[in-house]
């Protein structure tokens, strides 16, 4: 019998083999390096992107003026709510999400207890060079000629052959904690997108049971302080390309979103929420109703900011299309999860074009 693709196996089949895998020694740098300067536009192989880290025409809007929804996921009208945040912004923060504080501050003392390791432990678990988890850059710095001020570390099921080589005699709870954080984001990812569907106006019994048996990779981000944050990018403007992320930040401000006409708006951190972004996946099974969220994280030049995120989507053979009335037109083809994913590591942001109808 032929085996399944798992996630890791998807993400590690690209064409793009990235060039510098090792992050910056962040502890020991004084002045920003010219390999992490960028410029309003910066090239890369197959678009330019805006970054406009200090652009005129898009002004920093302060979140008083545009802010981005926060939903109570107890509200009698949750469906709604979340309906309208996903249509205007693809993105929303959930309150009364019922995933334990204390769990969320366990997991966030064990990112920064990895991430503040010296350099030299932390490459013990360095990624391999086509690996999917693990300890390194941003996955899409390969599409950057600048690096970001940033560090990764990547889990995929289970953290143990990577946590094992950080710590090898202690490994076991920070294990134990990513487990338990995973099945917890898990749940509330279902409930998640239960709402969705109910906001898109279909009955879950048209859902294709992929979407309910959906699987999670997590991901833990560090932004180091930065010298002169106005020159440096701390993860470079994307989408996720699943279905939907739920993301932790500290109390740092740094995750920003793009807004057409508006410009880049920051997600403040709100203690006690969680934010949900829509993902590729989602935008194409809302057939486009829902808009997948360009997003960017800013570096501070004060704090270090942390983050986590739980990237949720279908196994990677599950076909993804848009879920339609008989009278719509389908705006996107049918799609593997594998193959869209593929579609991502080589073409990143023109991957949603190539498979537009
Ligand atoms: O750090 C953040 O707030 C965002 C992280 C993110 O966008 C990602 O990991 O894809
Ligand atoms: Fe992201």
């Amino acid at each position: 019998m032929a085996t399944q693709t798992t996630l890791s196996d998807a993400y590690r089949n690209t064409h793009h083999q990235p060039k510098h895998i090792i992050p910056l020694d962040f502890e020991s740098i004084i002045d920003l390096p010219e390999s992490h300067v960028w410029t309003d536009q910066c090239d890369h192989e197959t678009q330019t992107v805006d970054l406009s880290l200090e652009s005129e025409t898009l002004p920093q809007i302060s979140v008083n003026e545009h802010s981005i929804p926060i939903i109570d996921l107890m509200a009698p009208n949750v469906v709604e709510l979340v309906g309208n945040a996903c249509q205007e912004w693809g993105t929303f923060q959930v309150t009364n999400h019922q995933v334990p504080s204390n769990l969320v501050d366990d997991v966030e003392a064990h990112v920064r207890r990895l991430f503040c390791l010296p350099a030299e432990q932390k490459l013990k678990a360095l990624r391999v060079p086509d690996g999917a988890t693990g300890y390194g850059v941003a996955r899409i710095s390969p599409f950057f000629s600048k690096l970001m001020w940033h560090e990764g570390f990547t889990i995929m099921g289970s953290a143990v052959e990577h946590a094992k080589q950080l710590w090898p005699n202690q490994y076991e709870e920070f294990c134990d904690v990513m487990d338990n954080y995973q099945k917890k984001m898990n749940s509330l990812a279902y409930k998640i997108m239960i709402i969705l569907l109910k906001a898109l106006q279909l009955e879950e019994t048209i859902a294709p049971d992929y979407l309910f048996q959906s699987v999670g990779a997590l991901q833990l981000n560090s932004y180091p302080r930065c010298p002169n944050p106005n020159l440096a990018i701390g993860l470079a403007p994307h989408t996720d390309s699943l279905l939907l992320t739920i993301l932790h930040q500290n109390d740092t401000n740094g995750l920003q979103i793009l807004q057409e006409g508006i410009g880049w708006i920051t997600v403040p951190p709100i203690s006690g929420a969680l934010v949900v972004n829509i993902g590729d996946l989602m935008h194409i099974l809302s057939n486009g109703y829902f808009p997948t969220v360009y997003h960017r994280v800013v570096p501070n030049e004060k704090r270090h900011r942390f983050s986590v995120g739980y990237f949720y989507g279908p196994s990677t053979e599950s076909i993804v299309a848009p879920l339609v009335r008989v009278s719509d037109v389908s705006r996107f083809r049918p799609v593997m999860v594998k193959e869209y994913i593929g579609l991502k590591n080589v073409h990143l942001e023109k991957a949603l074009d190539l498979i537009r109808t």
